[in-house]
């Protein structure tokens, strides 16, 4: 791994990274210096299409806005058709970490390539219903699996648990790949999500409906450092 931002990352792991899909963005130089005084060591950005996805969120203007407010390590989340068409521009935008989904491409290996050449940290994305083998191929050539926890669209969705085998079938794989969980992760979730493997924990709202942001991510830290795989 290149990308000194995603190995600073991946160093810090296990790491809570806020989805700002659900956050003010009238004020996001606030929340972003929010986030930063509240100790994250990264942010989670969806992108969104209305194609890919029924939703449409924002793109590269937004990434390249929110870089020019930060260092953290920027995880951007491609829920686009065609994400290799747009690879180039998210670099130019600050992306670190380009993630994008598996059922969205015909052809994985060249898009990998492509983000790879950018240098950018390179992940694929499985939404519940697609199953572990369509990465399996690839594990030796990417940074991260992301596996959602949802169907790819909205936030404030339910957890499903699907994605709790998931994490465990590809940990016992490849003990020393990264794996990221995205989608209804919350205090009362994410536990179960550490225990079956997780590094990164993108959390949406758990965050955002609260009124203190700070309190809401101690808790959630505590909560993966009690489940810790490792720890007796
Ligand atoms: O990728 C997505 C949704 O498609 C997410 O990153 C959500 O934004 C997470 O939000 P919560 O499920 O935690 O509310
Ligand atoms: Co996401």
């Amino acid at each position: 791994m290149t990308n000194p931002r995603v190995k600073q990352l991946f160093e810090a792991s296990p790491v809570i990274l806020p989805s700002l899909l659900q956050c003010d963005f009238g004020n996001l130089e606030r929340e972003v210096r929010q986030l930063e005084e509240d100790g994250c060591q990264g942010l989670h950005l969806d992108v969104m299409d209305g194609v890919f996805v029924p939703n449409i969120s924002y793109g590269m203007p937004v990434v390249d806005a929110i870089r020019k407010l930060t260092d953290l390590p920027l995880d951007v989340h491609l829920m686009i058709q065609d994400p290799g068409k747009y690879a180039q521009a998210f670099s130019d935008a600050g992306a670190d970490l380009l993630t994008f989904h598996v059922e969205a491409v015909d052809e994985i290996a060249p898009v990998l390539d492509n983000v790879r050449s950018l240098n950018m940290g390179t992940g694929l994305v499985l939404n519940p219903g697609t199953a572990i083998e369509a990465v399996t191929p690839f594990l030796n050539e990417i940074d991260v699996v992301l596996v959602m926890s949802v169907d790819a669209g909205f936030g404030g969705q339910a957890f499903n648990p699907v994605a709790l085998d998931k994490l465990k079938a590809l940990r016992a794989i490849k003990p020393d790949l990264i794996l990221e969980i995205d989608g209804g992760v919350n205090l009362e979730t994410i536990g179960s999500c550490r225990e079956a493997g997780a590094d990164l924990f993108v959390v949406g709202s758990a965050i955002f409906r609260s009124s203190d942001y700070a309190a809401a991510l101690d808790r959630l830290r505590l909560e993966v450092q009690r489940h810790d795989p490792h720890s007796s």
